[in-house]
């Protein structure tokens, strides 16, 4: 469904994504993981269309969409999250949905009944309450309500379990798995190992913006390669030594 052709991107002197190919597969969640500065959402932007690839290809479905603008590839059908979430504050939760609806629905009844299904689906209450009262994990609901109300095929998530407690994510990652069931792809950034295991059927790694593994989550998490990028040079042996002696 999307696939991403040795891309790179650079911002003045930094190279901050470097020749990454990857590949996402109709209705699968799959994960984007990687140490702080990684180049994660630098990819996410791009393969939105927020920024254009220094080189390399993006496409989407085996249509060419680099460097396209994203409110064309919203209406094609991919719709992302941010990882600072910021809902319109003086609107109530049910309108700040219905924003992303009207792509699809320019009548305010239908947008509204729309906005109401996907609430329903990623379990968002207070609907008339002002955006602004609700919690962190209640920000992160709508955030992820509003991106679906666009009704989107490929759904890019940025870190939507970031600042939730241990109880918050479990009760969320239900509602992940529910999309996927909707019939909606995902492509999820995230730094909460537990859920990407449990979630995700495949897992991309980066780091310093090369990919440095892809494959089953448990297939990642014992590759030296990724223990050493996230926990430092040596750690791979380190770690194989205390196993080893108990
Ligand atoms: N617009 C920009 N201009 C200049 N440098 C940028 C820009 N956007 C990102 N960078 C740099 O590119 C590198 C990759 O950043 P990016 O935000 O993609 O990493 P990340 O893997 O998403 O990190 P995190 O997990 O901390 O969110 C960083 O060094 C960052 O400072």
């Amino acid at each position: 469904m999307l696939s991403v052709e040795a891309v790179s991107k650079r911002f003045g002197g930094l190279l901050a994504v470097s020749d990454v190919t990857m590949r996402v597969a109709p209705g699968s969640i799959s994960g984007l993981i990687g140490p702080n500065g990684a180049g994660k959402t630098t990819l996410f932007t791009m393969i939105s269309g927020f920024e254009r690839p220094t080189s390399g290809r993006i496409l989407f479905d085996g249509r060419d969409i680099t460097g396209t603008a994203p409110e064309v590839l919203a209406a094609a059908g991919i719709a992302r999250t941010f990882q600072i979430v910021q809902p319109f504050a003086g609107l109530s939760v049910i309108e700040n949905v219905a924003v992303g609806a009207y792509l699809r629905h320019p009548g305010r009844r239908e947008a509204l009944a729309r906005a109401e299904a996907v609430a329903d689906l990623v379990g968002l209450g207070s609907l008339g309450q002002p955006a602004s009262s609700l919690t962190v994990a209640g920000r992160k609901r709508l955030e992820l309500a509003r991106a679906l109300a666009t009704e989107p095929r490929l759904l890019l998530l940025d870190e939507v379990l970031a600042g939730l407690n241990p109880s918050e994510i479990r009760d969320i990652i239900p509602v992940v798995q529910a999309i996927r069931a909707s019939g909606v792809t995902i492509l999820m950034i995230e730094h909460v190992m537990q859920a990407v295991m449990s979630l995700c059927e495949h897992v991309h790694v980066i780091a310093n913006g090369q990919t440095i593994a892809s494959g089953a989550p448990s297939a990642i998490v014992g590759d030296p390669k990724v223990v050493e990028a996230y926990l430092g040079h040596g750690a791979a042996e380190r770690l194989a030594g205390r196993a080893a002696h108990g």
